[in-house]
């Protein structure tokens, strides 16, 4: 339980950073929507989460491009049945590529570029979900199955992406560009992790 919950959740961290890392207006954006509803003399709690909707939206763009768990556990098929015109005889092993699913370009528009407006209001996927019953995004898996640790790895994402963008400015060694090439395997990691200048923006007490 606790090894599928740790690498599952700190990659997309790390997904979610690269991303803002490469995409500064983003990053600024988030900044200033924490600076509103937070300020910079103490660090984000865990409950003002759901005070800042561009947070969730970020977190959820990462959920979305950065399945961190590429494919499902294996699932079995007790009876025959047809799915989208497909058909999946009886006995039958099953595994649903979530990656895939989250860069259709049928489903997403620009489905490689990280545009987090897309869960907002004013954007097309504002009522999808990662909870297992919007079958354009599942992150977790759906059906009985589904992650059990699905409530936690939305709270640690969402807090950890957080922290670290509320806390620090984040930025690239000057001529250089973060590099986005994925480590293939049971999870998708960044083949090359962050290499970034991180300075503090917070008053001082905030960080103690
Ligand atoms: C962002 C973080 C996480 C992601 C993306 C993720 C993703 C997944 C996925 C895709 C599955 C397979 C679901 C299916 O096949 O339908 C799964 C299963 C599972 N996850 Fe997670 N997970 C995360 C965090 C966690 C955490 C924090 C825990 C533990 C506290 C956890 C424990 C498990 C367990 C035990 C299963 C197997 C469930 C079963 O076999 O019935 N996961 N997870």
């Amino acid at each position: 339980m606790f090894l599928a919950g740790t690498d599952t959740s700190t990659i997309i961290v790390e997904w979610a950073l690269a991303e803002l890392i490469k995409n500064p207006t983003i990053l600024k954006q988030l900044q200033s929507e924490m600076d509103a509803i937070i300020g910079q003399e103490r660090i984000l709690q865990e409950d003002d989460v759901s005070n800042l909707p561009y947070l969730q939206a970020v977190c959820k763009e990462a959920l979305r491009l950065h399945a961190s768990t590429p494919l499902s556990i294996p699932h079995y098929s007790f009876e025959s049945c047809e799915v989208e015109g497909y058909h999946i005889p009886t006995d039958t092993r099953l595994l649903i590529n979530i990656w895939a699913i989250g860069r259709d370009p049928d489903i997403w528009e620009n489905p490689l570029e990280f545009v987090p407006e897309r869960f907002l209001p004013c954007g097309k996927a504002v009522n999808i979900e990662p909870h297992g019953t919007d079958f354009e995004m599942i992150t977790f898996g759906a059906g009985r199955r589904i992650c059990v640790g699905k409530q936690a790895g939305m709270v640690f994402v969402q807090y950890l992406v957080g922290v670290l963008v509320q806390g620090f400015n984040w930025q690239m060694p000057k001529g250089e560009e973060i590099d986005l090439k994925e480590s293939p395997g049971l999870v998708i990691p960044k083949a090359v992790s962050i290499k970034a200048f991180v300075t503090p923006r917070l008053a001082s007490k905030a960080y103690f």
